[in-house]
């Protein structure tokens, strides 16, 4: 008694795209058919079937720069609403940062995370970060070996740069001992002017001072030699700035051991873009200048960036009511992400569709060293439906994060996930 999945074009996580039949059993697809190989007889008796109707197969997506706030800020996000979010996005594995309270410094924490994301997580697949720091304070390092025993992903201290020098050496160093990733916030504190948006139009309009380029961009030439000298898989977080993409496109040349995100946002707008002093549009790194943008857009498109993340940040209204300069940085994410990419790029032809898919299936999995990523027989039965005619309005409203901060509200989008699985399993459909 398994699943078929049947009139759907299947992208199996390689750059193809065709009419497949998908057979899935106790959690894994244990055949894929191509439809011409013969005529389907149907189900055997008990089998369930899921009509694609023509629309997409795609693995599911996979994120590896997330915030589910929880334990700590429940009241921005859960483990369970940041999970049903994530599952309307089409994502089946999400990586959560360690910046709750308490910080993921610790087993106890990740192992509470993980217990919740089992119980309460919609099936999603919850990897968390342990953090690099103590609190991410930059003091004192955490315990490497036992966070990861605990059942850390990788090392972060997403949220803030690590200041320290000695301190990154050090822990790229153990993490190198251990096989993990250390991936890195680049932002170095004593450049950034306490500013709320880039250096550049935005900010000389309103009279700001701005976040310059060069805060995001000397951590990952500082972190870029420091992974040269310890050899350790460096993986650069959400990059935003011309100089960053130029600085990891020469360490790549020269075989350092370097791999990169960029976030939806930071394709699609600039500052020049921000309407006002709305804090739905601030987020960390900052929108940067249209020439920023274009430099993301094309490292990404010759392999210098690897893959796309959400960076999801929800924030209460109460707390962006605040105003740009006092709310705090980050938008949510899950929700718009592959219609934002889709209609963006994908529907105007500078993409292929593969392509897309492949920066949020194949290439996160590839780069985290994960077996989710690809449909093909024997692998986890971990995918997503979308509707790609579908057109529809971004509706915050119409979340189901718990929080709404975004800059996308009403933008006209196709392209939504109807129906994400899990091994085997639906954890949401559209009704
Ligand atoms: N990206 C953001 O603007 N905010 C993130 C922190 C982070 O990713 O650095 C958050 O935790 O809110
Ligand atoms: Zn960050
Ligand atoms: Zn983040």
């Amino acid at each position: 008694m398994g699943t078929w999945i049947i009139n759907g074009k299947v992208n199996t996580g390689g750059n193809e795209l065709a009419e497949k039949r998908i057979y899935i059993e106790d959690g894994v697809i244990s055949r894929m058919e191509e439809v011409s190989s013969r005529e389907w007889n149907g189900a055997e008796a008990g089998d369930e079937v899921i009509d694609a109707g023509g629309r997409l197969v795609a693995p599911g997506f996979i994120d590896m720069h997330t915030h589910l706030r929880e334990p700590g800020f429940e009241h921005k996000e859960t483990i369970a609403t940041g999970t049903r979010s994530a599952a309307r996005g089409g994502f089946t594995t999400i990586a959560c940062m360690p910046n709750t309270r308490p910080v993921t410094d610790n087993p106890e924490t990740i192992k509470l995370i993980l217990e919740k994301a089992r119980t309460e997580g919609n099936g999603v697949r919850v990897l968390p970060y342990g953090s690099i720091s103590k609190q991410e304070l930059g003091r004192e390092l955490t315990d490497f070996a036992a966070l990861k025993e605990a059942g850390a992903v990788a090392f972060s201290d997403d949220g803030v740069g690590v200041q320290n020098s000695k301190m990154m050496k050090d822990a790229m160093r153990l993490a190198q001992g251990l096989g993990m990733t250390v991936v890195a916030h680049c932002e170095d504190d004593s450049l950034l002017e306490g500013a709320s948006v880039t250096e550049g139009a935005f900010a000389a309009k309103h009279g700001l001072k701005g976040i310059p380029n060069e805060s995001e961009a000397i951590h990952v030439g500082r972190d870029i030699l420091l992974a040269e000298a310890t050899g350790v898989h460096y993986h650069v977080c959400h990059v935003s700035t011309e100089q960053s993409v130029r600085l990891i496109r020469q360490a790549k040349a020269v075989g350092i051991n370097v791999t990169a995100e960029v976030c939806p946002h930071h394709l699609i707008l600039s500052d020049e873009d921000i309407p006002g002093m709305d804090a739905d549009w601030k987020m960390n790194p900052p929108l940067r200048t249209p020439r920023d943008v274009e430099a993301v857009l094309e490292g990404l498109e010759d392999g210098t960036i690897d893959i796309i993340v959400t960076d999801h940040a929800p924030h209460s209204p109460e707390e962006k009511a605040k105003g740009m300069a006092l709310a705090p940085f980050g938008i949510v994410g899950f929700e718009t992400a592959f219609p934002l990419l889709y209609t963006k790029f994908v529907q105007t032809g500078r993409w292929t569709l593969e392509f897309l898919l492949e920066r949020m299936t194949g290439k996160p999995a590839e780069v985290f060293g994960l077996k989710q990523g690809k449909l093909e027989a024997g692998a986890d039965a971990d995918l997503v439906l979308v509707d790609l005619d579908r057109s529809a309005a971004v509706d915050a409203a119409d979340f189901l994060s718990k929080s709404r901060n975004t800059p996308f509200i009403g933008w006209e989008l196709a392209g939504w996930p109807v129906l994400t699985m899990v091994a085997g399993k639906t954890v949401w459909q559209d009704e």
